[in-house]
């Protein structure tokens, strides 16, 4: 059976308004993307800030268009799709964004803000009392909610607010970015609780974007790590922490505040901040920090490797893999 949603050799290109001086030009924000989402799996995309992930994220979610590439969704291809046929699939493929409905208009009761999405998408003439009651029941809030406002309520309860608006229509996709971004962490751990629990019940796929190892960790059955808009490794995601092959990714493990306690990794420190994506190094993008770099990575770009579970783009996995196993 096919993936729910297949990213192919996506590319997202912006273009760069020119100073007075100084010509315009492009970048890649998204270089070469392919991955796979299957149906009722989560997905978590991490990398640094700049990495590309919410980029791709609005790629899939039609907000960015892909320059090059595919993106199928059930088949059906969502690159130069018109704008009144993505809408018919703003149903199936729903993004949700890190403060959900802080961008909201604060005049709006809860019962409207989760009920919109019944209103734009034309479905207005249901019984939207019901459907509001069903949805705050469904992330956990008392039913009387509905006719609060946002400000009479916590961040926490904003968020669950933020996913029963992005569940309203009974998506298939949900892309969530940055979900547990400024709250606290037993509110972080409550939030991740209902993705999951959700999920379950819905049988929805999820695309999680976060800098957060733990979230990925907790919740996600797949990772993909980006470095300058590119996926540099790939896999199920035990096996991602257990077993990185990518020295960028050994890295990001090893700078996690709360590190996986049944992990043996090398611990070794990300130096300096990722290179601008408009100048991007030769051969391995990661070589400039990369703490194994030999000769052949500032010359050669690695090509994506199928490991035994996952993929990585690293020219010399098997040097610092046999170190961190001398050390262990
Ligand atoms: N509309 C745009 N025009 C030009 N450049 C953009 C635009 N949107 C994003 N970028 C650039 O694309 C690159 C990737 O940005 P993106 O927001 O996707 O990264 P990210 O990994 O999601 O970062 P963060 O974790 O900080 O949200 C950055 O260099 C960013 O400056």
């Amino acid at each position: 059976m096919s993936a729910l949603l297949q990213i192919r050799d996506v590319f997202v290109r912006f273009r760069l308004r020119g100073g007075v001086f100084s010509s315009a030009g492009t970048i890649d924000a998204v270089s070469g993307v392919s991955l796979d989402i299957e149906e009722g799996k989560t997905y978590g995309i991490v990398g640094e800030s700049g990495s590309g992930k919410t980029t791709l994220a609005r790629a899939v979610a039609g907000l960015h268009h892909a320059s090059e590439g595919s993106i199928l969704y059930r088949g059906q291809e969502l690159v130069d799709l018109p704008e009144a046929e993505f809408r018919k699939l703003r149903r199936e493929i729903v993004m949700m964004f890190q403060d959900p409905i802080g961008s909201l208009s604060p005049r709006l009761t809860i019962k409207s803000l989760i009920t919109e999405p019944f209103r734009i998408q034309g479905m207005g003439d249901r019984d939207l009392e019901a459907e509001a009651k069903r949805l705050l029941t469904m992330v956990g809030l008392p039913p009387e909610f509905a006719a609060r406002y946002p400000y009479q309520i916590s961040g926490g309860q904003a968020r669950r607010v933020g996913v029963a608006r992005a569940l309203a229509l009974d998506p298939k996709l949900l892309i969530a970015d940055e979900p547990t971004a400024g709250l606290d962490v037993s509110i972080q751990g409550e939030m991740l609780n209902l993705l999951a629990r959700l999920q379950d019940e819905l049988g929805l796929a999820i695309m999680i974007i976060t800098h957060n190892l733990n979230v990925v960790r907790h919740i996600t059955d797949k990772v993909g790590i980006m470095y300058l808009g590119k996926l540099v490794e790939e896999g199920p995601t035990e096996e991602v922490f257990a077993r990185p092959q990518h020295p960028y990714t050994l890295a990001l493990l090893a700078a996690n505040p709360e590190p996986d306690p049944d992990a043996q990794l090398m611990r070794v420190e990300l130096q300096g901040e990722p290179p601008s994506i408009l100048r991007r190094p030769k051969g391995c993008e990661f070589h400039t920090r990369c703490p194994f770099v030999q000769p052949r990575c500032s010359i050669e770009m690695p090509v994506w490797t199928a490991r035994a579970m996952g993929a990585h783009r690293c020219h010399f996995p098997e040097i610092w893999v046999q170190e961190e196993t001398a050390a262990s």
